[in-house]
């Protein structure tokens, strides 16, 4: 039986400003570095052996807090940039709110939760999807084939598109998905890697 932990990174300075993110790499907020604590204390008792990350500050500064939290900073880590944002494109920088002002809320909608629709010149939740699902087959799959405990720390949409996958919602379904900022999902799966129990810490 191996063991997969999917953890969204803490709130960002970007979170704060309700500002659209994507590829911008922007540091965690205090209240963002003590949700990875209470993340790491939730984990307690865990013990991992491998962990794999985006290679963006705020999911890489969200590791290192929780791995230093649980005494396991040794442990070998992993860090691509398949697993790192949804491009958000020309909406990358932009206030939330001021975008829905500007260009409707189902506009906006569509471009944050469609799954075929990029945002303007940015990336689809499919197309993220593509990338995170063939690095997980290619790198992470193996680790847990082998039996192993697994975290993943990531982001809002990569996540999204990842748990579509491993759940198999449908696009509709995925819509209403919404992972909180140090938001963590442990899954038990068997050796075929089908789920046996998950759950949301
Ligand atoms: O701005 C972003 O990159 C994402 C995640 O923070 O936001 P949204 O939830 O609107 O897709």
């Amino acid at each position: 039986m191996s063991l997969l932990v999917l953890v969204r990174h803490g709130q960002s300075v970007s979170n704060l400003q309700n500002v659209f993110t994507g590829s911008l790499d922007v540091a965690l907020t205090p209240k963002g570095e003590q949700e990875a604590q209470e993340t790491a204390t939730k984990l307690r008792g865990f013990h991992f052996d491998t962990a794999f990350c985006s290679d963006m500050l705020r999911a890489r500064r969200t590791l290192d807090i929780m791995l230093r939290q649980l005494g396991q900073a040794d442990i070998p880590t992993h860090y691509n940039a398949a697993l790192n944002e949804r491009y958000y494109g020309n909406l990358q920088g932009l206030n939330k709110a001021d975008t829905v002002q500007k260009y409707g809320e189902e506009q906006v909608d569509q471009w944050r939760r469609s799954y075929d629709v990029a945002p303007p010149d940015g990336e689809s939740l499919h197309q993220t999807q593509d990338r995170v699902v063939a690095y997980y087959e290619q790198a992470i799959a193996p680790s847990l084939q082998q039996g192993q405990h697994v975290l993943v720390v990531a982001h809002g949409n990569s996540l999204r598109a990842l748990r579509m996958y491993l759940e198999h919602f449908s696009a509709e379904h995925v819509k209403g998905l919404e992972i909180p900022t140090g938001g963590a999902r442990v899954y038990e799966l068997d050796n075929a890697l089908h789920i046996k129990e998950m759950s949301d810490l």
